[in-house]
């Protein structure tokens, strides 16, 4: 569990984080979403105790990070992939963290087979491709068993199996019940891992809600209508108040009338309905409408 309140951080003038208020709990996979510059990574620097807020504070399993005793066995973190000695081998990078953490060495092993880097475990890590890179950084997020862990745009960079690879971890992390929090400016990626989003920008918190209220929320909803009777069947839907739009000879999209009623109105006239589906917006539509206001550098439309 990470608990924020009223965390902020000003740069100078600069205001990265402004009061956010939430409560990241566990169990479940929790997107921290927010366009470039929004405040993200300040934020986690803060939970993991590398930047001291303005005002206001965070804790992780109800403690300050500068309280946890052993702080790589409360929480995990992948921040920069590239931030490890070069010249080390990724099992000796790992062996100096399990050492000065007072890690068993046992779980270096564990950690490699977890991420899959047993086999270039003796291989120097400044050498690894930024795919290999995150792997190890996550290895090392992971070294201290911890039921708290922060990603930081984990799979910037990858490609679709390493992608698939890193959603799927997360995923069975957070089924195992620790708290997940990964940070992304990619709607979609976020729409395939997260069960939880919390939106901010500008440093705001602008939502802290379910992927599917946040899909729904604030949406101009439509549903889509097909049958082949298309032309009467709008007719007599827009007679009822609704807009209608025919998309194909046998497609409608419907506006201002709900599904259920659509379908009624179908029943009633023995309309044979061939789809009737609710559609929301996507869930990047859905951020773009939610940040607009929020985009550092956004460009005028
Ligand atoms: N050390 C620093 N000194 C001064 N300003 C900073 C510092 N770190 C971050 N900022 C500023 O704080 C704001 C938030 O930055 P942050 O990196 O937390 O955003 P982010 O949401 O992680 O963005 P991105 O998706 O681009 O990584 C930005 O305007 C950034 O320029």
């Amino acid at each position: 569990m990470i608990e924020l309140r009223g965390l902020t951080k000003r740069f100078g003038g600069q205001l990265a984080v402004d009061g956010v208020t939430c409560t990241i709990t566990p169990g479940r996979v929790t997107g921290f979403l927010g366009p470039n510059g929004a405040g993200k990574t300040t934020t986690m620097r803060m939970i993991l105790g590398l930047d001291a807020p303005t005002a206001g504070g965070v804790t992780v399993n109800g403690r300050r990070y500068a309280d946890l005793p052993v702080p790589m066995r409360e929480v995990g973190a992948l921040l920069d992939a590239r931030a490890v000695h070069g010249g080390r081998t990724a099992y000796h990078h790992l062996l100096c963290l399990a050492q000065s953490n007072r890690i068993d060495r046992r779980r270096i092993d564990e950690v490699l087979g977890l991420v899959g880097l047993e086999a270039v475990a003796r291989r120097r890590a400044g050498r690894f491709s930024l795919g290999m890179s995150q792997r190890l950084g996550i290895a090392a997020a992971l070294l201290g068993d911890p039921a708290v862990l922060l990603f930081d745009e984990p799979v910037n960079g990858l490609d679709p199996d390493g992608i698939l690879w890193i959603r799927n971890l997360m995923r069975d992390l957070a089924a195992e019940g620790r708290t997940v929090l990964v940070s992304s400016h990619l709607m979609s990626e976020m729409a395939l891992t997260a069960d939880h989003l919390v939106v901010i920008g500008r440093g705001r918190l602008i939502a802290d809600t379910g992927l599917e209220a946040f899909m729904r929320g604030g949406a101009d909803r439509s549903v889509l209508v097909r049958t082949a009777q298309a032309a009467t069947f709008g007719d007599r839907l827009r007679a009822a108040g609704a807009e209608v739009r025919r998309d194909r000879a046998d497609a409608l999209t419907v506006s201002g009338l709900d599904s259920a009623e659509i379908g009624r109105l179908a029943a009633l006239d023995g309309v044979p309905l061939v789809e009737l589906t609710p559609r929301g917006q996507s869930l990047e539509e859905a951020f773009m409408a939610l940040t607009r206001e929020s985009v550092e550098f956004g460009v005028e439309r």
